[in-house]
């Protein structure tokens, strides 16, 4: 039996090497979520300036050894060169070689940085992580062990980028890029997009298309009389109501203040008419909630083929302006010589 001293001291030896031990494997995944939550944590203005140049702007001053930047340089590359490009790419390398490459290939000015550094013989880790923590860990943890089994040199860059959180927010750019925000309609931008995939589709498949263009009569007597709110609730009513009794395959478009158009698809002229009467008929019919009643007047145009958006709108904007000199709450007809019937 070992005498008692030895005994307390292996216990203190074997203590202090489990607490090494457990330090180191904590340490090195910890520093980098440091790196990233200190500069790459947070919200969509933290987001847009995520870039290569910050990134390394953050490593250069935790390592400064590490990282060379002087001429003007960061780490061999011109800063104009980093300027704006997104790191999105899980690189780990070394020597010569690459060890671990994940994702889509990285920027053409982070490629050169990479070569740089393999050049220089670092080792480097570049890592993109979903927004969680735990993901973010355990990425962490194995960019730090790669980087401890190849004996990396350098430091590693952990750079969180919530990308679940960016696409959300494109989607909301676009989505308010191509909406009315009073109506949720898709807006008048997105229209010639719209008109040019549909006209292909229906030239392809001998289809015809049509455009409707409608117009709340005497909308400003509804200002003038009840505030703008309720005119506002009118066109939100409108919209809705709209959009209930046209086909999926139909577009509604808020085109203008009181104005909407409708670009049919896989409508003749003949299916057109009966769209816009019962469109008319549907809005004369329905209680806004106003004393008076809300009516509209339309236009309805055929697309022929090879008529382009502007024509084929002008000519349904032409039939709308006959429909309300010729009294509102109808609807008239054109060609595409811009002359009208009555409907
Ligand atoms: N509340 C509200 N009013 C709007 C909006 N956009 C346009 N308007 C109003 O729509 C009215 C359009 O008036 P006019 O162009 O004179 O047409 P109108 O009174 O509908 O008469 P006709 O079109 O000739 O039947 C104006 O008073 C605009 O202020 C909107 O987003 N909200």
């Amino acid at each position: 039996m070992p005498p008692r001293g030895d005994r307390s001291l292996a216990d203190l030896l074997r203590l202090v090497v489990l607490t090494l031990v457990v330090v180191t494997a904590l340490a090195i995944p910890v520093i980098h979520f440091d790196v990233q939550r200190r500069y790459l944590d947070g919200n969509l203005a933290t987001l847009s300036v995520l870039t290569a140049e910050q990134l390394m702007r953050q490593v250069i001053a935790r390592d400064p050894e590490f990282w060379v930047y002087e001429d003007g340089r960061i780490g061999g590359l011109l800063r104009d060169e980093v300027r704006g490009v997104a790191v999105r790419q899980v690189v780990y390398a070394e020597g010569g070689e690459a060890v671990v490459e994940i994702g889509a290939p990285l920027p053409a000015p982070l490629l050169r940085q990479r070569q740089w550094l393999l050049d220089a013989g670092r080792s480097v880790g570049a890592l993109e992580t979903s927004a969680s923590l735990r993901p973010l860990l355990r990425d962490s943890l194995l960019l730090a062990l790669v980087l401890a089994v190849i004996g990396g040199t350098g430091a590693a860059l952990l750079c969180r980028y919530p990308l679940a959180r960016l696409r959300r927010a494109e989607r909301d750019i676009r989505y308010l890029a191509e909406h009315d925000p009073l109506t949720g309609l898709l807006n008048r931008h997105v229209v010639e997009a719209l008109f040019e995939r549909e006209t292909a589709r229906a030239r392809r498949h001998h289809l015809q298309l049509s455009i409707i263009i409608f117009d709340i009569d005497h909308f400003k007597r509804v200002n003038d009389q009840h505030g703008h709110d309720c005119g506002d609730r009118v066109l939100r009513q409108l919209a809705g109501l709209v959009s209930r009794h046209v086909r999926a395959s139909d577009y509604l478009v808020r085109w203008g203040g009181e104005e909407f158009l409708v670009l049919s698809t896989h409508t003749d002229l003949a299916m057109a008419r009966a769209l816009v009467e019962k469109l008319r008929r549907l809005v004369a019919a329905h209680d806004f909630g106003l004393p008076q009643s809300i009516t509209i007047s339309l236009g309805v145009c055929a697309c022929s083929p090879g008529q382009g958006l502007q024509r084929c709108v002008s000519c349904a904007d032409a039939a709308m302006y006959r429909a309300k000199r010729a009294g509102r709450n109808r609807w008239f007809e054109g060609d595409g010589e811009h002359s009208v019937t009555e409907g």
